[in-house]
């Protein structure tokens, strides 16, 4: 192997006490403590994982967090109102509604009540316009998560090829819109790229992936990226999550892919602690924001 490892988790840490030592003296200005709400519906083991990191993450950082919980026959009917009871609570400043949710539950019919100023995951159209427009309210956490992630590994991108490999509406899309905007929070030296957003049917994708800079996989097929995708010297960024008989395995052959890239994320510990990271830093943002 050759390339260098991204470290997801040290990196997630050290932001997370940044966020904890903010978050307490948010606290000691105001007297309010940030507070995420996380709604849970059913019992999808995923989310469970998810969901946990999530609340242990807040503990280390100064955030208050409250997990409410319904049973996966809930209806959306259900499930929105437990969301307006969360919108009407002023000690409640982040929402966030783990997905997926059951079939028989409108996704988009919840996550367009969430109140736009409480969206800490910025699914709202509110903020997904905001976003659209470059004057963001909340970032996306995957996608800011990953800009973090470069930030801190001191890789630019303004200028540079990127490939992102999948265009959901949670990570590829709005982070190709991040990526091609012309500033970022974190500095114009971190948007500015030139971006290829691929998917399912992009013809000749390795043509795109071989350009890449960087090469961004999002895409929820177990390790989809080989080396023959990957230009020689590129930083690879797995977002996958999958679960196989060999435990967890991104959407990147890691063994492979490592050999030909010169930085790589691994799964765990690569993107998967930032998603959780920019979580607490939007829900001490949302605060601010009410106060
Ligand atoms: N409303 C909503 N917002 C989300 O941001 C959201 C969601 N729903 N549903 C599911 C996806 C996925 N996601 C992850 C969160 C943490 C890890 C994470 O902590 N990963 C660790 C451990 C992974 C493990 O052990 O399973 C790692 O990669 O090292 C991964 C994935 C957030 N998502
Ligand atoms: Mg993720």
């Amino acid at each position: 192997m050759t390339a260098q490892i991204i470290d997801g988790k040290t990196i997630s840490k050290k932001i997370q006490a940044e966020i904890g030592t903010a978050a307490g003296q948010f606290f000691d200005a105001t007297g309010v403590k940030p507070k995420l709400a996380a709604v849970l519906v059913g019992d999808d083991p995923a989310s469970q994982v998810y969901v946990r990191n999530k609340e242990r993450a807040c503990e280390r950082a100064n955030i208050e967090s409250e997990l409410f919980r319904l049973p996966s026959s809930a209806t959306t009917d259900e499930v929105v109102g437990l969301v307006q009871k969360l919108n009407e609570d002023s000690q409640v400043h982040g929402i966030l509604v783990q997905l997926p949710l059951p079939d028989q539950v409108d996704a988009l019919q919840v996550l367009d009540t969430v109140d736009p100023k409480k969206d800490v995951d910025a699914f709202h159209p509110e903020n997904v316009g905001l976003l659209s427009q470059g004057r963001p309210r909340f970032l996306p956490c995957t996608p800011f998560g990953i800009i973090h992630l470069l930030a801190n590994s001191g890789i630019e991108t303004s200028g540079k090829n990127v490939c992102i490999v999948g265009r959901s509406d949670i990570v590829g899309k709005p982070m190709a819109l991040m990526l091609a905007q012309r500033d970022s929070e974190l500095g114009s030296q971190y948007a500015n790229a030139t971006v290829s957003l691929c998917h399912s049917r992009t013809k000749d994708l390795v043509a795109y992936t071989k350009m890449a800079d960087i090469l961004i996989a999002a895409i929820g097929k177990p390790e989809f990226i080989k080396a023959e995708h990957i230009k020689p010297g590129a930083v690879v960024i797995d977002v996958g999550i999958n679960r196989t008989d060999d435990g967890l395995v991104g959407d990147v052959d890691f063994d492979s892919a490592a050999e030909v890239a010169s930085r790589i994320t691994p799964v765990p510990g690569g993107v998967g602690p930032m998603t959780v990271t920019i979580l607490l830093d939007n829900t001490l943002k949302a605060a601010r924001l009410q106060q």
